[in-house]
């Protein structure tokens, strides 16, 4: 680390290696794990990330199928979608990509999924799970930031990690995960008086809150890691617009290490939904009664 810079937290080398182990557990399954990936609409960042989710399934190995469905699908036709895939022994995992349309509820959506299917980790039955420390399947870019930081060589256990936004996809997962690491967690989110006086308290400082550049150098205590989820679009003069973080690039010059975006954890969240898929099929190859339609 040269003084002053940041260590770079690289997604892509931690990606790889998740995604090696997945190939290589899969190869030792029956068949290939197959993922069902359901897209409602054509959200054009949901197509993008569905699209990268089947070529990447492709290349460990698994097999998947996108299941694209009008924009103006019925709440009724999605949840028998997801009855037939979850009867279906041939599917290993669902993820239904977020979001939803307005005029569909997400909630009765995810909690249709079989449990032994949530490759996204997101039905009560998996995050009841893991804040009891039980075994699960864990949301995917929490689950991809833990082993980013394990990757990296980056300590938990013990340290001060505090997140930033508290939302159900990443906020309240990757707290729970990283208490069962042994960190001490705060969770800190928008009615939290005095953000900075809790961020700089931070050995580990985990941000998504969905609000460019929110964490400035000011916010920072020298030397922590600094872990940034934020996707946010900014307008360029070009018209195409650029990617940047919830973090404000400056603190590179406070932070000891510091993840990229892009190039951080977003790479990490799509390997992470593969190893899942390939645990789920674990799972059901050693337990068959978990597939089809005996386990809701
Ligand atoms: N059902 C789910 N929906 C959504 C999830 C999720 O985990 N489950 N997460 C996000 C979107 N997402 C995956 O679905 C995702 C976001 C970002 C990336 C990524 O690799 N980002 C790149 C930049 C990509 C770009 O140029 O646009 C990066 O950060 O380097 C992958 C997946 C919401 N929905």
């Amino acid at each position: 680390m040269t003084q002053g810079t940041a260590q770079v937290l690289a997604g892509p080398p931690a990606a790889a290696a998740l995604l090696d182990e997945a190939r290589r557990r899969a190869e030792r399954l029956p068949h290939p794990p197959h993922l069902a990936l359901v897209r409602v609409g054509e959200d054009p960042a949901s197509v993008s990330y569905v699209r990268g989710k089947a070529k990447k399934a492709a290349e460990v190995g698994l097999s998947s199928h996108v299941h694209a469905l009008p924009g103006d699908t019925t709440q009724a036709d999605l949840l028998a979608l997801i009855g037939t895939l979850n009867a279906d022994p041939a599917v290993s995992g669902i993820l239904v990509q977020l979001p939803l349309p307005a005029h569909l509820d997400p909630e009765p959506v995810l909690l249709a999924v079989n449990p032994a299917k949530d490759v996204d980790g997101l039905h009560p039955a998996n995050t009841g799970a893991l804040w009891n420390a039980h075994e699960g399947l864990r949301p995917c870019t929490p689950a991809g930031i833990m082993a980013l930081l394990a990757h990296h060589g980056v300590p938990v256990r013990g340290q001060h990690a505090v997140i930033v936004g508290r939302s159900a996809l990443v906020g309240r997962p990757v707290a729970g995960l990283l208490l069962n690491a042994d960190a001490t967690v705060t969770l800190a989110h928008r009615a939290t008086p005095d953000l900075g006086a809790v961020t700089r308290g931070a050995d580990i400082l985990i941000v998504a809150a969905g609000q460019a550049h929110l964490i400035t150098p000011d916010m920072v205590r020298p030397g922590a890691t600094v872990v940034d989820v934020g996707i946010n679009r900014v307008p360029t003069e070009d018209g195409r617009g650029r990617l940047t973080g919830d973090v404000h690039p400056d603190v590179a010059q406070v932070a000891g290490a510091l993840t990229p975006v892009p190039g951080g954890v977003g790479p990490m969240t799509v390997a992470q939904l593969l190893m899942n898929t390939v645990i789920a099929a674990e799972r059901q190859h050693a337990q068959p009664e978990v597939t089809g339609e005996l386990v809701r």
